[in-house]
């Protein structure tokens, strides 16, 4: 009654919407409901809402542990905490809350606090399993009648932002504390790990994500002594560079087939078909490619199950990244390039290579080839100056770091494909390469738009595909994809050509101006990289 006595003072008639606010503030029905809340309010006020403790023990022995009683309302949600049994005394403890869960924001558990009760049953002695039971059981709510830990440790853990290299199931890990409580993930994906309290089980989430539960992951040393085990998606596989590292140069020179690629003369396009099949025709004696780089970040990224990765947006003063297109052979990723500096050659540009060919008439050294000698070459391959170098028929020809530079350095945008071994030649601080994977589209969509397209074999320049060319680049994917998924930063499935080109064109603009994960190695350089 006083407020609306104060309003009807302080209203002026002669102010717009004043007349309309002052009747309704006089409507019987507002005022009646004005104070049936007023009243109700002084009702809740005067009540005494603390709980009704029972009354203390006369004969409580002096040592007497403080305990706690934490009841909880059951809801379709796990609980989010795991339990342990200390093998010798029988007793029941939290071993982890998991980060974002009921209990976790309940605040009332902790690991460490040791359970005494579930639901008035004395816990001591049982199986973690039996108790788990005796919890599963209870409805409505839970009671938990727990011993707090005397000494939390302090968590004053820097957040840490990983890149999977492997795939992980809980449900197949028969050596997870609690698989409900576990978190699968793919190779590739981004994940924030939350605690790392556990030495062997860590917390994390999947990005981008909207979870608000972390999950267990093993953790890096956990998954470094698995990865042999079962769960692993693939047999452990040996580091690359450190077997082509050990080859001598020239071992590596003659096992090695290069593809030779030159934007402006297309005729070349193809060659690293023939590479693939000479590579293949004498499969009983070949290495791997012989990388002549070979970075920490390489030797890392393949020993260690997770990748550190931070957040990078580079700015306009900055070198553009460089662009690495990868995929099987044929399935067009040359096309895709060449059509992407056809469209712009003042920001795209290639490579150009090394060779040590004799220049023809009409060819400029710098322009087509940077013409060497064999010297020369072998210099710059002995002194890791390749990213990726080969023989053809006869002849050297490389990619050199320089020459990617020296596009990067005049402000352009250096676009090159590789073969996927030569990845982690490109994924290096100074480089900073975005992968692009050329994925071929399902089998009957291949048949259907390369209809009228032509391929470049070892025997063949320019003959129609063949069904067994769909079936080997089908396989050559699988096998890609087993086994670099992880580093790739974009995927086209090059279906219709139009639209992998405008995906192309999206995804090159998002590697330069939006924020991306990479290696933190890139930002924040140690010693060895
Ligand atoms: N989306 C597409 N639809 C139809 N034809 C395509 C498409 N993409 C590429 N092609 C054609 O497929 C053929 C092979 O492409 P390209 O030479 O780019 O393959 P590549 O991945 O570089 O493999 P290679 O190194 O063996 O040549 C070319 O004739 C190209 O024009």
């Amino acid at each position: 009654t006083d407020v609306i006595e104060e309003v009807k003072q302080s209203v002026n008639p002669d102010v717009d919407g004043a007349e309309i606010l002052h009747s309704l503030l006089n409507a019987p029905w507002l005022q009646s409901l004005l104070k049936a809340l007023l009243s109700a309010h002084d009702t809740v006020a005067q009540k005494d809402y603390d709980p009704v403790l029972p009354p203390m023990p006369e004969d409580l022995p002096d040592d007497e542990e403080a305990t706690r009683i934490v009841c909880m309302v059951k809801n379709k949600q796990p609980l989010g905490a795991t339990i342990k049994r200390n093998e010798i005394t029988g007793e029941i403890f939290v071993a982890r809350v998991i980060c974002g869960g009921l209990a976790d924001r309940s605040g009332l558990l902790h690991a460490g606090d040791r359970i005494l009760e579930v639901n008035g049953f004395p816990v001591d002695g049982m199986e973690p399993e039996q108790v788990i039971q005796v919890q599963a059981r209870s409805q409505g709510t839970i009671m938990f009648k727990v011993v707090p830990i005397t000494e939390r440790p302090i968590h004053n853990q820097t957040m840490l932002y990983v890149r999977a290299m492997a795939d992980y199931s809980p449900q197949q890990d028969p050596a997870i504390p609690c698989a409900d409580a576990g978190m699968s993930f793919r190779k590739g994906d981004i994940l924030e790990i939350v605690d790392q309290t556990d030495s062997l089980w860590w917390q994390a989430k999947k990005l981008p994500s909207s979870m608000a539960c972390a999950g267990l992951i093993p953790s890096t040393n956990l998954l470094k002594r698995k990865q042999r085990e079962f769960w692993w998606s693939q047999p452990y596989q040996p580091h690359i560079c450190m077997q082509t590292c050990r080859c001598s140069p020239t071992l590596c020179l003659t096992l090695l087939k290069y593809r030779v690629y030159l934007y402006i003369l297309s005729k070349f396009t193809g060659f690293r078909r023939s590479m693939r099949l000479c590579r293949r025709r004498s499969h009983s004696t070949t290495q791997p490619s012989c990388h002549t780089r070979c970075p920490s970040s390489c030797y890392s990224a393949l020993n260690c199950p997770f990748e550190e990765v931070v957040r990078y947006q580079r700015l306009p003063q900055d070198a553009h990244r460089l662009l690495a297109l990868t995929g099987p052979s044929g399935v067009g990723v040359n096309q895709l390039r060449r059509r992407l500096i056809e469209m712009n050659p003042n920001i795209f540009r290639g490579a150009i290579p090394h060779t040590t060919r004799a220049p023809k008439a009409y060819e400029e050294s710098g322009r087509e080839y940077y013409f060497t000698s064999r010297e020369i070459f072998d210099n710059m391959v002995y002194n890791n100056r390749f990213l990726e170098y080969g023989e053809h028929k006869g002849t050297l020809y490389g990619t050199s770091i320089e020459s990617v530079k020296d596009v990067l350095n005049s402000g352009r945008i250096c676009i090159i494909d590789i073969e996927p071994n030569a990845i982690q030649a490109v994924r290096t601080h100074e480089l900073k390469a975005y992968i692009i994977y050329v994925k071929p589209p399902p089998l009957e969509r291949l048949r259907e738009t390369r209809q009228d397209s032509y391929i470049t074999t070892n025997y063949y320049v320019n003959r129609p595909f063949k069904e067994e060319d769909f079936q080997e680049m089908e396989e050559a994917a699988r096998k890609i994809e087993s086994q670099y998924w992880q580093f790739f930063d974009h995927v086209i499935v090059n279906d219709e050509l139009q639209d992998s080109c405008i995906q192309l064109l999206t995804a090159v603009r998002r590697a330069q101006d939006e924020p991306q994960w990479v290696p933190v190695s890139w930002i924040r350089p140690t010693a060895e990289s």
